[in-house]
Order: structure tokens, then sequence, then C-alpha cells
């Protein structure tokens, strides 16, 4: 499978969602990073603006909850239009429930981790979920610094993975750019959330383009999409 872009939209100008999911044809999915100044410290956009936004583009939204009570919210999500839902296995007080809830509301489901949080506790939850999402910045903000110290933990993801024979993609989001991607998918990360490295290039479509064409040939010489 080649590699996946997810422009986050963290990095657009909220007064131009529809453009802004437009300039970004040719991506896989539509990020959207959901955030109630709870779970995380800044604030941003919620259930009518997926609504919106799943009407104005045909990108399928991939919609990241930084959120408490993601159990009460997900299935809404789901309703408004999304095609993927990540949690956070932080807040989330039923992580297996919420992920069948997703899968059965016909969304992908997907859990998030912390940078502290480590996968070896949630090993036993991987085949429920489509996608486990590392994040490899503390999440809140754009335009941080790729967090490095997450490159054992994307190998070890990758490990499990291939240990359970599992299909899921694994995603990493944050710091994420052509100086970065490389290292995440030797690591084994198949699917990269970019906001700052698409929405702050001259043009979007073509950073999107540049960074699958980067993370393929990653790939292709990694060592564990060698073995499978
Ligand atoms: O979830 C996020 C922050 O919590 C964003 O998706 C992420 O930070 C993307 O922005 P950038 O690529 O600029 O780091």
């Amino acid at each position: 499978m080649a590699a996946q872009i997810n422009p986050s939209i963290l990095s657009a100008d909220f007064a131009r969602l529809a453009e802004e999911a437009k300039a970004v044809q040719g991506a896989d999915w539509l990020h959207v990073d959901v955030m109630d100044n709870h779970f995380v410290p800044n604030l941003t956009l919620g259930v009518p603006v997926v609504e919106s936004l799943a009407r104005a583009t045909d990108t399928p939204l991939d919609c990241h909850l930084m959120i408490e009570d993601p159990d009460r919210w997900a299935p809404q999500y789901v309703e408004a239009g999304a095609s993927s839902v990540t949690f956070h296995v932080e807040a989330a007080a039923a992580p297996v429930r919420l992920a069948r809830e997703i899968r059965a509301k016909g969304a992908r489901a997907s859990m998030a981790l912390k940078p502290a949080t480590p996968i070896e506790p949630y090993e036993d939850l991987l085949p429920e979920l489509d996608m486990l999402l590392i994040m490899t910045v503390e999440p809140g903000f754009g335009g941080q610094a790729f967090l490095d110290i997450m490159l054992p933990k994307i190998r070890r993801t990758r490990e499990l993975i291939g240990k359970h024979g599992l299909q899921l993609w694994l995603q990493v989001d944050g710091g994420v750019s052509a100086s970065t991607i490389e290292r995440c998918a030797d690591a084994g990360a198949d699917v990269f959330v970019a906001g700052s490295a698409v929405y702050g290039a001259q043009d979007p479509a073509e950073a999107v383009r540049a960074l699958r064409a980067q993370a393929d040939t990653a790939t292709a010489a990694a060592s564990w999409a060698c073995d499978h």
C-alpha cells in the first residue's frame, strides 16, 4: 500500500475551510483536529463544522478527537460524516466498546496515544482497531518540533502489528515534514498527518505528492516492509 498523507486542517485557514480542503486534492484523507480546551489546551471545532466539511469535500474525513468523554461524542462524528474517528485512550472510559460502536456505525475506528503513553498495555486492543495513532508531539498545537524519542514506540507498534498478523494502519501526527517523514516510514508508520508542512507550502497539493514519494521510497527500503 502506498503511504497515505493526511493534511491537518489545524494549519489551514479556518475561514476558508472548503477551499483549503480543495487545495489538497489528491490527499488520502483530510485530518480534522477536534479540540475541547480540556483534554488539550486549545479549542478548535465540533460536530456542525464536520457536517459542513463533509458536504464540501469528497476527500474522506479523518477526525482526531482531542477531547474528554469521547465515549459520548465519537459516534456523533460518524453521524456527521467522518469516515475515520480517532479517540484518545487516555480519555476513553471503555475503549473496546467505543471502537466497536464506531465500526458498527460504519466508520474506521482508531485509537491515539499521547507521547507519554506506552503501547504495551494496549496490545490486546489492537484487533479492535483499524488504525493506531502515535502522537509525535504533545497534542494541542501545530508547528511543533517532531519528537525523535517516539521512533522506538513506532517501531515497537509495527512489531506488534506484525506479531498479531493485523492489517491496521499506523498513523503518526506532529512535526511530520520532508525532514522527518523518512524516519517515521522507516520505523513503521504508513499514514502521515502533516499540517504546517502541507498548508505552509506554496503548493499544498504538490507538498502532499512530495511527502508521499519520500515516504514510499523510505518504506520500500525499510526492514519491516521487506519482511512482509
Ligand atoms: O494533532 C495535532 C496537534 O495536536 C496536529 O494534527 C499536528 O500537530 C499537525 O501539525 P504539524 O504537522 O504542523 O505538526
